[in-house]
């Protein structure tokens, strides 16, 4: 059923309706939040520690019922997959579960039995240029490698849709930067959706990714991140002098800052190709001032 809230959730590879989920006796963690990921979407999935980052994708992943609202995958309800829709799908989880006592030549061996689709290829190229052991114990395996190890898997079957918590906290700025060009990779030859959670603000500014900021319950927040930087700007005046120019450049307000004195800052988005009057108290964000602000 198509979601009155994305009239072309059809077409998306994740859809998200009105998801609300409270943990029994613990926080209410989503609010009736609104998601979509397009295919050809490379999404960094930003928030605070304990946002519900990690809750959000394994609820969008269908490994957890929301209490309330609907999780499509390929357009299929994400807690009743079909094996044709799970073939689609490559997870890395945060904390991993690789098995071990497996080297990573059998553990490979044994995923690679359950996909009709896997890339030799790719995962010979990248476990020789990560530099993996094939034939040690995973135990033995530095936490990076380990790291890397789940990544190479989850890439291996060429998923049109990509999820991955905190892939890069135990990679080093090199292998981060290597790990990005791939999944960058994987969207341009493919069209896949790629979607990861992180808190290296840094990674984030080297492509232009979508970012979408977590706050609150909802996604508050989702644009590529060049259109973010070249459109949102701080505005600081008198409560009354914002309410005007706010409708006068048809602005979207993002958050208001009550100041002293009858004074507001206000962090709006602009309309591409706004032309700003000289009079006013305007101020540039980056990513971090977006972070602060959005999270
Ligand atoms: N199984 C659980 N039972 C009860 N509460 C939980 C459970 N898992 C997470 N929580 C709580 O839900 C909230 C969201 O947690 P979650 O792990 O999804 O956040 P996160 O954004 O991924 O955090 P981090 O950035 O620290 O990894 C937190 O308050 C956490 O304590």
């Amino acid at each position: 059923m198509t979601s009155p809230h994305f009239p072309h959730s059809d077409a998306a590879s994740a859809a998200l309706s009105q998801v609300t989920l409270r943990y029994p006796n613990g926080p209410s963690v989503l609010d009736r939040l609104d998601w979509q990921l397009l295919p050809g979407q490379v999404v960094g999935l930003l928030g605070r520690n304990g946002a519900g980052k990690t809750t959000l994708l394994e609820t969008l992943l269908g490994l957890r019922e929301p209490d309330a609202g609907a999780v499509q995958l390929f357009g299929q309800d994400a807690l009743r997959l079909d094996d044709a829709a799970r073939g689609r799908i490559g997870y890395v989880p945060q904390h991993s579960d690789l098995f071990e006592a497996f080297t990573p030549a059998q553990l490979l061996a044994y995923f690679r039995s359950f996909y009709p689709r896997w890339n030799d290829a790719k995962v010979e190229g990248l476990m020789s240029r990560w530099e993996i052991p094939r034939d040690q114990a995973i135990r033995k395996l530095s936490g990076g490698q380990k790291q890397r190890l789940s990544i190479i898997r989850a890439l291996a079957h060429e998923p049109d849709l990509l999820v991955l918590d905190e892939p890069v906290a135990s990679l080093d700025p090199a292998g981060r930067r290597d790990f990005l060009r791939e999944l960058v990779g994987e969207v341009m030859d493919r069209g896949a959706t790629v979607v990861f959670s992180t808190h290296i603000l840094s990674d984030l500014e080297r492509v232009a990714f979508n970012i979408a900021f977590l706050s609150r319950g909802r996604i508050a927040l989702q644009a590529p991140l060049d259109e973010l930087l070249e459109q949102v700007r701080a505005f600081t005046g008198s409560v009354t002098e914002m309410a005007t120019l706010m409708a006068r450049l048809g602005a979207q307000p993002l958050k208001r800052t009550p100041l002293e004195a009858g004074r507001e800052r206000v962090l709006a988005r602009l309309p591409a190709d706004t032309t700003l009057p000289d009079s006013v108290a305007v101020d540039r964000v980056n990513l971090d001032d977006l972070f602060t602000e959005l999270t």
